[in-house]
């Protein structure tokens, strides 16, 4: 694809698309509950689709509408033995949080993915499942798909997370759910806490105490109507676009701003840059409208607790440090090399073929500030993130971008270029 956009200014206002971890989970928890849930405002993306497929495969009725994705579920006992391979695509989300159900269901299942998810480590999963009393047999021992699941009764757990990650916790937390008895998750640096919310939107209860967060296995839940906000990781790509061009002003409603995932607004804030944040509902999860405006950022330092509740927007950090004043540094995010891509060395790869001036650390990265980016021809790598981070970076470049591969945009965003159109001027 060829982006040719003569470093415009942007302007408008609009909805970035349903956010996509909470989407796979409004499937998750509509399947498991009794009774109906009507989903509004689910994301579309080609993850949250394998998560619907892959649980019309186990026997859940769910229709489709332009509006809504109605879920019609019959406890944990709908789930049936499915006759076929559950295919769960390029989504490590569906892949990881699958396992904490399947693990507890009384018959045997074969997940496979793509060729990214068979890179990607799932012994961060079948390690604490197994300890639970799981049978899970997978290429190199149980570490990458395929996977074959032979569900049992399973056994409560005491388990401190070794990674930051809210997919190894949910899936402990869904075999803990098909537990007799109480178990504990000790979780080292807050992750993102959708799955916690939404037990309790189910009717279900979860108990947080500082580290630990506390589940009583054998619940049930009751289907409901969840509305699904917009995708911060996706607003994010417009954020940097709208700080970074010349004249520009964007309006960006309905955006989730759950505090596990705010990180990125923080950033926003330690570099200077020209936002205001309203919210405007908290019931559930945290809702509101974010507009941004051109501007003059500084470089800074983003370590710590802060990477959990930016992981996935890292990528398009790195692009909107290029045109900070002096250095940013990036520490603490080797999670970022188990994504869909090693993600430090593909954006500093990619980045630099337009002029960049990044260094990609053991855990992280450095980018120098004021670059004057040029065109050039780069590619996704199959990373929906690094080919929307490329699409925003030709919003500034001299020159054309030759974009390879922008059909993985499709995996969190189907409607990526119509909205950056939309907003060009
Ligand atoms: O739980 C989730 O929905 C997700 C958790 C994060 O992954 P990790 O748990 O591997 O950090 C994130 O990168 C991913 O996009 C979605
Ligand atoms: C890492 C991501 O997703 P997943 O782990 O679900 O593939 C992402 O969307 O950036």
């Amino acid at each position: 694809m060829k982006l040719n956009f003569k470093q415009p200014s942007l302007g408008g206002k609009i909805e970035v698309p349903g956010d996509k971890s909470i989407s796979h989970r409004s499937i998750m928890f509509g399947a498991l509950a009794e009774g109906k849930t009507v989903i509004r405002h689910f994301l579309k993306g080609e993850d949250c689709l394998s998560t619907i497929d892959c649980f019309r495969k186990l026997g859940v009725k769910i229709e489709e509408t332009d509006e809504e994705i109605i879920v019609h579920g019959a406890g944990w006992d709908g789930l049936k033995e499915p006759s076929s391979i559950l295919d769960t695509g390029n989504s490590g989300t569906t892949t990881r949080l699958m396992l904490g159900i399947l693990a507890g269901r009384p018959f045997h299942s074969v997940m496979i993915g793509d060729e990214s998810i068979a890179r990607r480590p799932m012994d961060r999963v079948t390690v604490p499942l197994a300890s639970m009393g799981a049978d899970i047999a997978g290429r190199d021992n149980g570490r990458f798909t395929p996977l074959s699941i032979r569900g049992r009764k399973l056994q409560t757990t005491e388990y401190k997370l070794p990674v930051a990650s809210a997919q190894v916790k949910s899936a402990v937390i869904f075999a803990a759910l098909q537990a007799e008895g109480e178990s504990v998750i000790i979780e080292p640096e807050a992750t993102r806490d959708h799955t916690e919310k939404m037990i309790e939107q189910f009717g279900g209860t979860v108990r947080r105490e500082e580290d630990r967060i506390i589940i009583q296995g054998g619940q049930s839940f009751k289907g409901t109507d969840v509305y699904v906000p917009g995708d911060i990781s996706s607003a994010a790509f417009f954020m940097v676009a709208a700080a970074i061009a010349p004249n520009s002003e964007i309006v960006l409603e309905n955006t989730g701003l759950n505090e596990t995932r705010t990180g990125i607004i923080d950033v926003f804030k330690q570099m200077g840059a020209d936002m205001t944040v309203e919210k405007t509902s908290s019931e559930g999860e945290e809702i509101g409208t974010i507009t941004i405006r051109t501007s003059n950022l500084k470089g800074t330092e983003i370590s710590g607790a802060l990477i959990p509740r930016l992981i996935d927007e890292i990528p398009v950090i790195a692009l909107l440090a290029t045109q900070a004043e002096g250095d940013t540094i990036i520490r603490d995010a080797e999670e970022l090399k188990v994504k869909e891509t090693n993600r430090i060395d593909t954006v500093v790869d990619e980045l630099k073929k337009l002029g960049a001036d990044i260094e990609a650390t053991d855990d992280g990265m450095i980018i120098r500030g004021k670059s004057k980016l040029h065109g050039g021809s780069v590619s996704s790598h199959g990373d929906h993130r690094i080919g929307m981070v490329m699409a925003i970076a030709s919003l500034i470049t001299d020159g054309e971008v030759e974009l390879d591969d922008h059909e993985a945009i499709a995996v969190s965003y189907p409607e990526f270029f119509e909205h950056l159109n939309q907003l060009v001027k």
